[in-house]
């Protein structure tokens, strides 16, 4: 069984999170202290190679197979007038995404990720949060199962991004209410919108944290009532690759905001995940300081679809192989410190 079928089914899943090797773990520090370098000297790119041998379970981490997944769902909250593109830009962009390009396309194809394109039910937006729940215990369920689907067990790593106008205001309820700050600390022009916009997604947000604040706060009903079934489906993922081992790269706001209300209720599910870059969006740097995740990158990229993991991604092939391939220090014959 690869999905969640049942509320308890999910909250069993992420109360029971596996944890890395630590015997590939320490194997992999013992071969860094090994290669001909100072130690230390690779800085950041150690860490990543220590953390890819811990979740892969061994010593020399690689990725041969890796994939990027792109799930696309609509909101009903766009009828607040909350982004600066209409809804149907959602569906316009999936098709971008299947015929080739859109930037994920160039930049999946520049790092070596197989991409899939999963939209949801994207002619059946989720129901306006700021006036009931934005989804059925059932569509959640199933959004979170589609997510869960897309990770296999062979997958050396795995980027997860969305696509979904008006999921900026999703993202920043779903933060409002999983660290309990106001909404204006997590919210921001998204797409683009003027200062007008942005006091009317906070007014949005509000409303919507009045109106569900009797709500139980636990993960899957935060997800329910304020996230939408693109971010659903990435906490899906987030928590199928780790009961696989599979390491995951995470995009930008609303992608990590997708972990926000797992990492509530068990902040050991961010242990598996590498926070490919900071994006320009405001709440993101508090996102990632409450998540507690260093990203890899700060760009000013604010796209959204995985492109700020796809970029990441080579940062991470850099660590791997500098851990895989360089030679030690006696196979090179090159004096160690005294
Ligand atoms: O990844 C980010 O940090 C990010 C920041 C701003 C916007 N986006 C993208 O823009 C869309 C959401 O913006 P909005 O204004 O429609 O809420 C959605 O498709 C996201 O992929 C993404
Ligand atoms: C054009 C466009 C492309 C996107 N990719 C991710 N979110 C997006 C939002 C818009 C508006």
């Amino acid at each position: 069984m690869t999905g969640f079928s049942t509320i308890t089914a999910f909250e069993h899943a992420l109360a029971d999170l596996p944890a890395a090797d630590p015997k590939a773990q320490a194997a992999a520090r013992a071969r860094q202290a090994e290669l001909t370098k100072p130690a230390g000297s690779l800085g950041r790119l150690e860490e990543i190679a220590v953390f890819f041998a811990g979740w892969q379970k061994r010593e020399r981490p690689r990725i041969d197979t890796a994939r990027a997944v792109v799930f696309a769902g609509n909101h009903g909250v766009t009828a607040q007038g909350v982004s600066a593109f209409p809804a149907s830009v959602t569906a316009q962009m999936v098709s971008n995404f299947e015929s080739g390009g859109a930037a994920i396309n160039a930049l999946t194809r520049a790092a070596g990720l197989d991409l899939h394109v999963v939209p949801i039910d994207l002619d059946r937006p989720t129901q306006d949060f700021s006036l009931a729940p934005a989804m059925s215990v059932d569509e959640c369920l199933s959004a979170l199962s589609i997510g869960a689907a897309q990770v296999d067990a062979n997958l050396d790593m795995i980027v997860l991004g969305e696509m979904g106008i008006g999921n900026s205001t999703a993202a920043a309820a779903l933060c409002a209410r999983s660290f309990g700050e106001a909404a204006a600390a997590w919210t921001g022009p998204g797409t683009g919108v003027d200062g007008a916009g942005v006091q009317r997604k906070i007014a949005v947000i509000d409303r919507a944290l009045a109106l569900h604040g009797k709500v139980p706060r636990s993960a899957f009903e935060t997800l329910r009532h304020v996230g939408g079934r693109e971010i659903a489906a990435m906490a899906g993922a987030m928590l199928r690759a780790r009961q696989l081992g599979v390491p995951v790269i995470l995009d930008g706001f609303i992608c990590c905001a997708a972990l926000a209300p797992l990492a509530v209720d068990n902040p050991a599910i961010t242990d598996h995940c590498i926070a490919g870059h900071c994006s320009a969006e405001p709440g993101h740097a508090r996102l990632l300081d409450r998540l507690g995740l260093d990203p890899l990158l700060s760009l000013g990229m604010r796209l959204g679809e995985g492109s700020g993991a796809a970029v990441a991604t080579h940062i991470v092939r850099s660590a791997l192989a500098a851990h895989a391939e360089m030679a030690t220090f006696a196979e090179a014959f090159v004096s160690d410190r005294q």
